[in-house]
């Protein structure tokens, strides 16, 4: 994709990039270790087709928990609305994104939301298919078409090493399965999950799909309506209440924006009716989001009065 490159978005990549050297990459998946903490940019595609840039925007990172919202698509595309919200529920939880705290506390066990991993996990057992490789392909070939690229891959070391590093995840997987909420084999749905993680694309390409949900799930480049107008909506609303972990009450306030980001430093925006955003800066905050990626979207927000409230 062209992407013309623009001073203005240049010069505030510049000024947020002083903030890298704040945060650190994570590292609890080891092969994320290798990241560049000092690794900074971004895509903004509008409908039109028009797309700006700044930064090195042809950087790979893996989406990590940025394919939640993704596989929450699919999911509500595959099963519908009820089905779905039996198993999953709505609510922030204001806790870690791996935290099985409120887990615990809740009579039937049912992860709050699909934005935390227990209910990411519980989201991913639902795509359909007939083996994990399915599953997988499914949600592959779904993320390829609203990139519009084909070639979008994952990262077999990225997966493998979170394959290996992944006993949280493992017992959440545990102790949801103990509750019925998953009846398939904990490492058969682990091995699936960490290759969803994995998935590996650049901010331009999250700058694409963020542009579809920002347009209510239709694709105008191509004129494909890629999810209906209510999975999109859905999405949204919790990137708005949850897509921050538990950051996601000051980004809304700060920012104003749906997004949800990834531990690989990934954040995907999406301003309704408007245009869509992907950054990329590996360095995270103590709760697991980009740090210089907050600071530019709280830039471009204020300069651009991009608040939705
Ligand atoms: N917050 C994240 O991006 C977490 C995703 C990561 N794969 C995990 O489950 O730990």
């Amino acid at each position: 994709m062209l992407c013309e490159t623009n001073k203005e978005l240049d010069e505030l990549v510049e000024e947020a990039r002083k903030y890298t050297k704040d945060g650190q990459v994570a590292d609890y998946i080891p092969a994320l270790g290798k990241a560049d903490p000092y690794d900074l940019s971004i895509a903004i595609n509008y409908p039109d087709g028009r797309c700006v840039s700044a930064g090195d925007v042809q950087k790979r990172f893996t989406l990590q928990s940025t394919s939640k919202v993704i596989s929450l698509a699919l999911v509500l595309m595959d099963r519908g609305y009820d089905e779905v919200f039996e198993h999953v529920g709505m609510e922030p939880t204001g806790d870690p994104f791996n935290s099985i705290a409120k887990l615990e506390k809740m009579t039937p066990a049912k992860p709050l939301n699909p934005m935390i991993n227990a209910g990411a996990l519980v989201v991913t057992h639902m795509i359909k298919g007939n083996s994990v490789q399915e599953r997988f392909d499914r949600l592959l070939s779904f993320i390829q078409q609203l990139a519009n690229d084909a070639s979008i891959g994952f990262s077999e070391e990225i997966a493998q090493s979170e394959l290996e590093t992944a006993d949280l995840n493992r017992a959440l997987c545990y102790f949801l399965k103990q509750h019925n909420r998953l009846n398939e084999e904990v490492e058969d749905l682990l091995n699936l999950y960490t290759k969803q993680c994995a998935i590996e694309m650049n901010c331009l390409h999250l700058a694409r799909i963020g542009m579809v949900f920002a347009m209510d799930g239709m694709d105008p480049i191509t004129s494909k309506q890629l999810m209906p107008k209510e999975v999109a909506r859905i999405c949204k609303t919790f990137m708005v209440t949850c897509g921050m972990y538990n950051a996601s009450g000051e980004f809304a306030i700060k920012v104003g924006i749906p997004a949800k980001s990834g531990v690989a430093g990934g954040i995907m925006g999406a301003v309704p009716g408007k245009f869509g955003i992907g950054i990329f800066g590996p360095a995270l905050d103590d709760k697991g989001n980009s740090i210089a990626g907050m600071k530019l979207l709280e830039m471009l927000s204020n300069d651009y009065q991009l608040s939705m409230f």
